[in-house]
């Protein structure tokens, strides 16, 4: 008789079915433990080959990190969910087995690096064909290459008496990890295929029963094994796509000055595009994404349509594209070289609230940067060392590299005294660590005091190129590229704060300089010496006019960016700021005086319109600046220290001629103002 026919009441009428489950992974684990919370009249036995896997799911030690997931095991084990090692047995026993065995891609042979690997899926149906005694529901769970339940049916064919029948369902999962149980207890749909045969429907009607103990009968989906499991590799494509999609156009965001939440935010609001997998990323990871779509791919060059093998192939090779664009990133960021340089890596699990790091991005950044022969500290709060350094090794890194390597046990150890840290993981508790803190132990550069003691939140929000810290937020780009993206008006509010203080610090300097030469000045008159007397004077007169050029330039930034301020708490800044600010980045770091000064005029003409507008000093660099000093007025100056000090220079003023007509050779080498006044610009920005 039929599993499906026989009457739902087990023999010691305390069971309706009785299930098994191959495979106690993160898909087996979870699906049994809900089936076990809703179907309390069915009993649920998952088994496994690995021991160690069960012994810790019996003690409660779960083998894998799911929020949720040990309330809820914990509520049903030895009740009617059990764990055991016991496959044999538990086959006979079983009226539906579930086949949930890992599928990766193939490692070597024919389709190596494509093709799904269903050397497990075929031994449990080997398994099976040899144990069972009476009649099976065996459901596809695992992701199977399309007529995988025609391989199933051949084994049983091939391997049992013919007196047991096999019904091979298609019933494929869509949880992902970290919300496991809620995506369980609340799933978009349930997929199951079936033969259209009598045998089929019944075996569907069998499965589709235990789903609708808390599952809407609309939501269960019922279709030929083919489409069923096909649609698994398609629905994960799709999802993947998205992301790549999502990633290749951050590329061209960073390129054009366009910003990519912007741009995800606009076109997800359309209904019909939607606003989910739109999250840009160092590139997605996982067990499933990449090995089904390169399944898929396998799938239709087996078909000879290259051109959609071709297409979906190059989702994958975009998220290549991206993992590698991030490590250059990090490596250029860090001024070119990150060689010996600490760099801290916060998260290493794919996504957040998994223990799960396979096919990680972390792992492939890290060894682009050990490459670079960087120092690597990673901390990660459930990835334990063993799975990352197994995970670093399928990921292609030498074991004497994984020696180099360095798991700490908080983000302070990772953190003390690193170059950088990239966030890979966006693990909740890493929004809430004290970053001022972890920046006071961190290396800095040469700084200028005032970036050394502006609190970390602000290098969170505002990264920007003299910063070594590098805050790459996985899947939350907002921070992660924020200092590729154009500068925001916050970024340049510093940018001007900063350079107002160094243009301060340069008029200091010409104000001592000044101070100096009139000294020589005072000096050379008393010697008769009026060439000299000339020169020192028109340094002087130099130095002055500098004083006042960088002080007013000052004053006008700190006006200006006295207006920014007040217009952003007020939110009143317009889109056409936009523009200004785009330049303002590259202006501000050339240090480029005239630059500067247009760029102020711009800002200024533009909040003309926002009526925040005040008096400020017009022309300020204009009529310092310009033109050469007038001879009358170092004559004046000569003049006035000859005065003050009571010395006498009459006539000999004219005997001395113009200044620059007859310069000492020292003087006559002197660089020109302009030049001048850019020298000590540059010498200001090596500081
Ligand atoms: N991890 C995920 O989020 C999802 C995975 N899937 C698919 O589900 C399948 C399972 O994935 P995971 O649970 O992640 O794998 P996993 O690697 O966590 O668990 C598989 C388990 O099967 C056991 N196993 C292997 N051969 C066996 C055999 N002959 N008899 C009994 N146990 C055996 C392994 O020891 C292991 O504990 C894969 O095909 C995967 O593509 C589908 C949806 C989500
Ligand atoms: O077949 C599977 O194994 C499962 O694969 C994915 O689930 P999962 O890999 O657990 O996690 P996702 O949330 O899909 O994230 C996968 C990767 O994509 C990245 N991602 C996700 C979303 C996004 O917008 N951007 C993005 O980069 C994540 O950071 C992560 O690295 C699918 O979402 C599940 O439906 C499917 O059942």
């Amino acid at each position: 008789m039929m599993a499906s026919q026989r009457p739902l009441i087990d023999m010691d009428g305390a069971y309706e079915l009785r299930v098994c489950c191959m495979g106690a992974g993160y898909v087996g684990g979870p699906t049994m433990a809900v089936i076990a919370k809703f179907c309390p009249r069915i009993r649920v036995v998952v088994v496994d080959i690995s021991a160690k896997q069960i012994a810790r799911w019996n003690r409660g030690d779960l083998p894998i990190y799911e929020p949720k997931l040990e309330e809820l095991v914990a509520a049903q084990r030895n009740k009617n969910l059990f764990f055991s090692t016991e496959i044999d047995r538990n086959i006979k026993e079983a009226d539906l087995i579930f086949v949930c065995v890992n599928t990766p891609t193939k490692a070597t042979g024919f389709g190596a690096g494509a093709a799904a690997d269903t050397k497990h899926v075929e031994a449990c149906a080997r398994m099976i064909a040899e144990s069972a005694t009476s009649d099976k529901i065996v459901v596809e769970k695992s992701t199977v290459p399309v007529h995988t339940a025609e391989v199933l049916n051949t084994v049983f064919e091939a391997n049992s008496s013919t007196s047991v029948h096999f019904e091979v369902l298609s019933n494929p999962e869509f949880l992902s990890e970290g919300t496991a149980v809620s995506d369980l207890m609340d799933p978009s749909r349930i997929l199951i295929g079936g033969n259209s045969t009598p045998s089929g429907q019944k075996a569907v009607e069998t499965l589709v029963s235990i789903y609708e103990h808390w599952v809407a009968r609309d939501k269960i989906i019922t279709t030929n094994v083919w489409s069923s499991e096909l649609s698994k590799l398609v629905a994960n494509a799709f999802l993947a796509q998205r992301i790549s999609s999502m990633n290749s156009i951050s590329a061209l965001c960073e390129a054009t000055g366009a910003d990519v939440s912007e741009v995800a935010r606009a076109v997800g609001t359309d209904p019909r595009i939607g606003d989910k997998f739109l999250q840009v990323s160092v590139g997605f990871g996982g067990s499933c994404f990449q090995k089904d779509i390169l399944n898929l791919v396998y799938l239709a060059e087996s078909c000879h349509l290259p051109q959609v093998a071709a297409y979906w192939r190059s989702v994958v090779d975009m998220n290549e594209y991206q993992k590698n664009r991030f490590s250059k990133l990090i490596v250029s960021k860090l001024f070119h070289s990150v060689t010996n340089k600490k760099i801290a890596i916060l998260g290493f699990a794919y996504k957040k609230d998994t223990g799960d790091t396979r096919e990680t991005a972390a792992a492939a950044i890290i060894k682009a940067l050990v490459a670079e022969r960087a120092n690597i500290h990673i901390y990660d709060p459930k990835v334990e060392k063993e799975d990352m350094i197994d995970e670093l090794q399928y990921q292609g890194l030498a074991q004497c590299d994984i020696e180099t390597i360095h798991v700490a046990s908080s983000p302070y150890e990772a953190t003390n005294k690193a170059h950088a840290i990239a966030i890979l993981t966006e693990w909740t508790e890493f929004t809430a660590l004290p970053y001022d803190r972890i920046y006071q132990d961190m290396l800095k550069p040469a700084f200028e005091n005032n970036i050394n003691t502006t609190p970390f939140s602000f290098f969170l929000t505002h990264p920007t190129p003299l910063s070594v810290l590098i805050f790459f937020f996985h899947r939350h780009y907002e921070i992660m590229f924020d200092f590729l993206k154009r500068p925001t008006l916050e970024d340049e509010l510093f940018k001007m704060k900063f350079t107002a203080k160094s243009l301060l610090r340069n008029a200091k300097k010409c104000e001592k300089n000044q101070v100096a030469a009139k000294a020589k000045l005072k000096k050379a008159i008393e010697q008769g010496n009026m060439e000299g007397a000339k020169i020192y004077a028109t340094n002087a007169i130099r130095e002055k006019n500098q004083f006042l050029s960088y002080l007013q330039l000052s004053s006008r930034i700190d006006a200006v960016a006295a207006r920014v301020q007040t217009a952003i708490s007020m939110g009143k800044l317009k889109q056409n700021m936009s523009g200004v600010v785009k330049g303002m980045d590259h202006v501000m770091d050339s240090m480029n005086v005239e630059k500067i000064s247009s760029t102020m005029d711009q800002f200024e003409k533009q909040f003309e319109d926002l009526d925040v507008r005040s008096a400020y000093m017009e022309s300020a660099m204009n009529s310092t600046t310009a033109g050469a000093t007038p001879a009358d007025q170092v004559d004046d100056l000569i003049q006035m220290v000859a005065d003050q000090n009571g010395l006498v220079i009459a006539g000999q003023l004219d005997d001395a001629g113009s200044v620059g007509t007859e310069l000492p050779l020292q003087a006559s080498a002197a660089p020109s103002k302009t030049d001048e006044l850019s020298a000590r610009l540059a010498a200001l920005r090596k500081a």
